[in-house]
C-alpha cells in the first residue's frame, strides 16, 4: 500500500470528475437554450425526482448510500438551475461584462463574498467599490459610479435589516437580483495568537448580534463595533498585536492573513443572509425563471386596511413569501409595508393585483421585479 501511488489515483479520479462536472454544466446550459425557445419554465422538479431515484438505484449497485447521492445531487442541480437562470436573464438583458460593485465595507466583508459570488455566476467581471455605509452604497448608485449596489436585507439570526428598507423607501433604484449567502462567523487573530490573551473583539454591530450566545461566553473581553466585517478584519491586520480578534469570514480572514481560531459561531446552525442587487434601471425577468416582485406600500390607519391588501393578493392567486413594516419618516404611528410577491411583474395576475391596491392604498410602488434565487432542494419523496 503506496500512500503517494494512492494519492495519485485519487487526483485523477478528482480531475476526472470535475471535467464530468464541466461538462454537464455544458449540457445544462443547452438545456437553457431549448428552453429559451420552448418558453418552459428552468425548474422541472418531476425530472429531478426521476433523475434522483435513479441515480440512487445507480448509487446503490455500486455501494453507495441514498444520502450522500441525493446531497450530491441536489447541489450539482441547484448550481444548474442558477446557472440557467441566469443565462437567461443576461440574455434578456444585453449589458456589459465589466460591472461596476458598490457595497459595504472594504474587500473580504460579507457583502463583497456574496457579490463576488453573484457576478460569477453569470460570467461577469467586477470593478469593486467599497463604501463605509449602506447610504453611500445606494448614492454610488444614485450617481453613476456604480451600475450595481448590493445590500443585505435580512438574515436567518437578526432578522430584518432595517437600515436597508428604510433606504429603499427613498431612493428611486430598483431591486434587479438577490442573493442568499452562508455566512459562516469565525473567531480570526494573528497566526499562532493566544486565544486566552485575547482582551478585544473587533465586530459589525449585526454580527455581534447574530453570535450574542456564543459572545456571551467570553467575561472581561471588549466587544468594539466596526462599520464592517472587513474593517473589523483590518483592525487587527494593521495592529499586529495577538491580543485582538475579528469575527468574519474565514475567505475575509485569507485575505487579511488571519487565521481562524473558531468557527459557527452563529446563534443559528444556518446563518444565512439574503442580499438585493440594486440599479437604475429595472431589468426584466424572462417567464421561464422563478420571479419575485417587491413592493412597498402605505394602507392608511383605516380599520382592515392591511387586510383588504392582502386579500387583492389571495384573490389573484399570489403568494406572498415576505410582509414587514418600518415607520414612515414624518408620520408617527403610520407603518410602510414591505412585500415581496412570488410572481412575475409583467404576469396577468401581478398587473391585475395592482390596479386593485391602487384605489385602495394610500401609496404603492413596486420596488422591483427580480429573479429569485432560492433553489428549495427537491427531496427523494
Ligand atoms: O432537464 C432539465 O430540464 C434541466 O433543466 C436540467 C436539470 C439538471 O440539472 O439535471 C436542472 C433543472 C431542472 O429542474 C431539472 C434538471
Amino acid at each position: 500500500m503506496d500512500l503517494n501511488k494512492i494519492r495519485t489515483d485519487i487526483n485523477q479520479v478528482d480531475s476526472d470528475l470535475l471535467a464530468l462536472l464541466a461538462r454537464r454544466r455544458q449540457l445544462t446550459l443547452n438545456v437553457a437554450r431549448s428552453k429559451e425557445i420552448d418558453l418552459k419554465p428552468v425548474r422541472d422538479q418531476e425530472r429531478e425526482q426521476q433523475l434522483l431515484e435513479k441515480l440512487v438505484a445507480l448509487g446503490k449497485e455500486q455501494g453507495l448510500d441514498a444520502q450522500y447521492v441525493v446531497r450530491l445531487f441536489q447541489t450539482i442541480i441547484e448550481d444548474s438551475v442558477l446557472r440557467q437562470q441566469a443565462w437567461l436573464q443576461g440574455r434578456q438583458n444585453t449589458s456589459q461584462d465589466l460591472v461596476r460593485v458598490a457595497y459595504l465595507g472594504a474587500r473580504g466583508s460579507y457583502s463583497h463574498i456574496a457579490a463576488q459570488g453573484y457576478f460569477a455566476r453569470r460570467d461577469k467581471s467586477i470593478v469593486e467599490l467599497g463604501c463605509p455605509d449602506f447610504h453611500e452604497v445606494v448614492q454610488a448608485v444614485e450617481q453613476g459610479n456604480a451600475d450595481y449596489g448590493i445590500l443585505p436585507i435580512e438574515n436567518t439570526s437578526s432578522g430584518s435589516i432595517n437600515e436597508v428598507y428604510d433606504l429603499l423607501q427613498q431612493t428611486h433604484l430598483q431591486i434587479v437580483g438577490e442573493t442568499t449567502e452562508t455566512i459562516g462567523h469565525c473567531l480570526l487573530t494573528l497566526p499562532g495568537a493566544d486565544l486566552e490573551a485575547i482582551d478585544t473583539i473587533y465586530a459589525h454591530p449585526q454580527v455581534i448580534s447574530q453570535c450574542s450566545n456564543h459572545l456571551r461566553g467570553y467575561s472581561g473581553v471588549k466587544l468594539e463595533y466596526c462599520a464592517s466585517s472587513a474593517h473589523a478584519m483590518a483592525q487587527v491586520a494593521n495592529s499586529q498585536d495577538p491580543t485582538k480578534a475579528a469575527i468574519a469570514s474565514k475567505a475575509g480572514g485569507d485575505l487579511y492573513g488571519l487565521e481562524v481560531r473558531r468557527a459557527k459561531l452563529a446563534n443559528q446552525a444556518e446563518n444565512e443572509s439574503r442580499f438585493i442587487l440594486v440599479a437604475r434601471k429595472a431589468k426584466e425577468v424572462p417567464v421561464q425563471v422563478p420571479a419575485k416582485t417587491t413592493l412597498i406600500m402605505a394602507t392608511g390607519q383605516r380599520a382592515g386596511a392591511l387586510v383588504d391588501a392582502l386579500l387583492v393578493l389571495k384573490n389573484n392567486g399570489l403568494i406572498m413569501s415576505k410582509l414587514t413594516s418600518r415607520p414612515i419618516p414624518g408620520n408617527p404611528w403610520e407603518e410602510m409595508f414591505y412585500l415581496d410577491v412570488e410572481a412575475n411583474l409583467s404576469s396577468e395576475a401581478m398587473q391585475q393585483a395592482l390596479s386593485e391596491l391602487v384605489p385602495i392604498t394610500r401609496f404603492v410602488k413596486v420596488l422591483g421585479c427580480y429573479q429569485s434565487e432560492r433553489i428549495l432542494p427537491t427531496e427523494l419523496e
